[in-house]
């Protein structure tokens, strides 16, 4: 296992924008990890991988301030993590707004600009050209003004990154963000994100089940499993020794035309899914 918080990063590096010191969290007696160090750094793009129940949101809600770690400190900025943190950009697990839903495209993004993203509406000329901005940023211009519930998927996604931009964060927490996309809309969605990252050195936590979307922008992995983890660049972490010493069981990684394949998980055979 890998304990090193700063695994896989070159020396001389500015400041962390997270920073997570002996983390551990436990559910009903059950420890999902414990010892966690990780630095987040300006512009770093973490993808945070495991399977159901390993403990991924609940690392995210902790980093949100929403959630205590049963052990060790959460640092965002040099300080305690704290609910409403102004610099923490969030987009949550999806959720499809039902057809009927009356808020449109351009109320969500207000709602990120306003100072609170449950907040009264907007009205300043200054907030409305900050809108216009956002949702020119994800290309969602076209469908702004209708209704949320009449979204495909993929647009309600881009206006949830559009309103997680609202506040110039410079930490991106993202859970499944490509959740139920089909491959060209992960593939915008991902492009968005990482051209936040590139352009305004925002550092990215990105809670995913499958690491293929974005194999390519990741920096570091951190691959929870078996209530244990292991952080490391994809190359140290996506291998046949590293992950079946993770998992206590013989797990093969293949690489096949860009894409990471793992095969024998506990996961995949119970879901016949593949994880990475
Ligand atoms: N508020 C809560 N009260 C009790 N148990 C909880 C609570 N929130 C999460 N858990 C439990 O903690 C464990 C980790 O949950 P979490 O949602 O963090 O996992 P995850 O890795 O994000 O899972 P998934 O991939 O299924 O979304 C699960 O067993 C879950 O049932």
């Amino acid at each position: 296992m890998t304990t090193d918080p700063t695994a896989g990063r070159p020396a001389a590096t500015p400041s962390p924008v997270l920073s997570i010191r002996g983390g551990a969290l436990r559910v009903r007696n059950r420890e999902l990890w414990s010892g966690l160090d990780l630095d987040v750094h300006p512009g770093e793009f973490i993808a945070v991988l495991g399977g159901n129940g390993t403990g991924k949101t609940s690392l995210l809600r902790a980093m949100l301030g929403e959630r205590r770690l049963d052990e060790g400190t959460v640092q965002v900025g040099g300080h305690a993590a704290h609910r409403g943190h102004r610099r923490i950009g969030y987009i949550p697990q999806q959720k499809i707004a039902a057809p009927g839903t009356p808020l449109r495209g351009r109320d969500l993004v207000a709602l990120g600009v306003n100072g609170t993203r449950w907040g009264p509406p907007i009205s300043t000329r200054g907030d409305r050209e900050r809108v216009d901005a956002l949702l020119a940023s994800v290309g969602a211009e076209s469908y702004a003004d209708r209704p949320l519930g009449s979204l495909s998927g993929g647009e309600q996604q881009r206006l949830r990154v559009a309103q997680a931009l609202a506040d110039d964060p410079t930490l991106l927490l993202c859970d499944e963000p490509l959740m139920s996309l089909d491959l060209q809309h992960q593939r915008a969605v991902s492009e968005l994100i990482d051209a936040r990252r590139r352009e305004h050195g925002t550092a990215v936590v990105f809670v995913t089940h499958d690491i293929n979307p974005v194999l390519a922008i990741v920096d570091r992995v951190l691959y929870l499993a078996q209530g244990r983890f292991t952080i490391g660049t994809p190359d140290e972490v996506l291998r046949d020794d590293v992950l079946s010493r993770l998992y206590g069981t013989p797990v093969e990684v293949f690489r096949s035309r860009g894409r990471v394949i793992v095969v024998g998980t506990p996961e995949a055979e119970h879901h016949h899914e593949v994880v990475a």
